[in-house]
């Protein structure tokens, strides 16, 4: 397949190194360092499941530079989607898909919305992947999972010849004919890993351990499952308590991208995740005071790092 990443970071450097790997004809779109890096010295993956090391890649700032491609994988931060969407119009036949691996739900509103439904394919992506240094990305854990779909349910054939094309690069890979339910699935878990680890700033293990930091998280996962349930999507009513059994098969040292960015200095995707819930649960009448507060909490940091000793 012939496939292009924009935004070649964690997620989206990761995968497509994998899929490069795998025989794939793949294109990196970058900025900055991380563009100099790639094309001095190609992309590297540092994992527990195999190091890669891809010493020339094809990669450009201009999505326009390149050629059409059967698949596009999104791995901007969520602040960058728009533009994104609009920089890789040029790459798009009609029967290209565009995939992004992204948190939060409303990313493919936004992609939709800009390159219309037909061009979106729902994803989720589970894993944990960071930028150790430009041109180097570093995966923490073996969790390197895909779950994709097209929003009508259908198992199209550029579903499954993408689906076929990642378990040939060897990406834990499935597909769901309950896409939106699924991005949903992972926005419950996300919104409470992310909203607890960064403000407490502290791994899974002390908060899911201790009895009112634990009790914080399950309320801050009811209130996004409360939030999907009056959106329309049928999760459980009581699936706060099942995420939350979940939480404790995960490794104590388990944390979120956003901590990881909280410590870094770096910007917040804070108001697309709690904001985003504060947000959708005030136009449907759903109380969201745990979410509304770890917005506010962290809005100090949002922007990233910055004095904030008033000198
Ligand atoms: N990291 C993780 O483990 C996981 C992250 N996610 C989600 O995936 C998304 C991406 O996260 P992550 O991979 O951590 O992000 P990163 O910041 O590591 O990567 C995003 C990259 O895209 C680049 N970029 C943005 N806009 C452009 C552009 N117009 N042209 C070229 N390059 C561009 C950024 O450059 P610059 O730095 O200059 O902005 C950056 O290098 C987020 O929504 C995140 O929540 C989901 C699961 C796990
Ligand atoms: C929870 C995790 C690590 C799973 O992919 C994630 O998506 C994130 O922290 O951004």
């Amino acid at each position: 397949m012939r496939i292009a990443v924009m935004g070649t970071g964690g997620v989206g450097g990761y995968f497509g190194a994998r899929l490069a790997r795998g025989g794939h004809d793949v294109a990196f779109v970058a900025r900055g360092r991380q563009l100099e890096a790639l094309r001095a010295h190609g992309l590297r993956v540092e994992s527990p499941l195999g190091d890669a090391h891809l010493p020339e890649v094809e990669v450009t700032d201009d999505p326009a530079e390149l050629d059409p491609v059967d698949l596009v994988l999104f791995g901007v931060k969520l602040w960058d989607t728009e533009a994104s969407a609009e920089l890789v119009r040029p790459l798009l036949t009609e029967q290209t898909g565009v995939v992004s691996l992204q948190n939060g739900v409303v990313k493919d509103d936004i992609l939709r919305r800009v390159l219309g439904d037909a061009q979106v394919i729902g994803g989720v992506c589970y894993i944990a992947a960071t930028i150790a240094e430009p041109g180097v990305i570093r995966h923490s854990g073996t969790l390197q999972k895909l779950v994709l779909g097209e929003y009508d349910g259908a198992i199209s054939p550029r579903v499954r010849e993408f689906r076929d094309a990642c378990a040939g690069s060897g990406i834990d890979v499935e597909i769901s004919d309950r896409i939106e339910q699924a991005v949903w699935e992972k926005f419950v878990f996300l919104v409470g890993l992310s909203g607890t680890t960064s403000t407490s700033r502290t791994t899974i293990g002390p908060i899911r351990d201790h009895p009112r930091a634990r009790a914080f998280l399950r309320d801050v996962m009811d209130e996004v499952v409360r939030v999907a349930r009056a959106t329309g999507v049928p999760l459980p009513a009581d699936y706060a308590d099942d995420r939350l059994a979940f939480t404790d098969q995960v490794s104590a040292g388990m944390t979120s991208s956003m901590h990881h960015d909280l410590e870094r200095g770096n910007r917040l995707e804070v108001d697309w995740l709690s904001g985003d819930v504060v947000e959708r649960g005030a136009a449907l009448g759903v109380p969201t005071p745990c979410n509304r507060a770890i917005t506010d909490i962290l809005s100090v940091h949002s922007e990233g790092r910055t004095d904030l000793s008033g000198a």
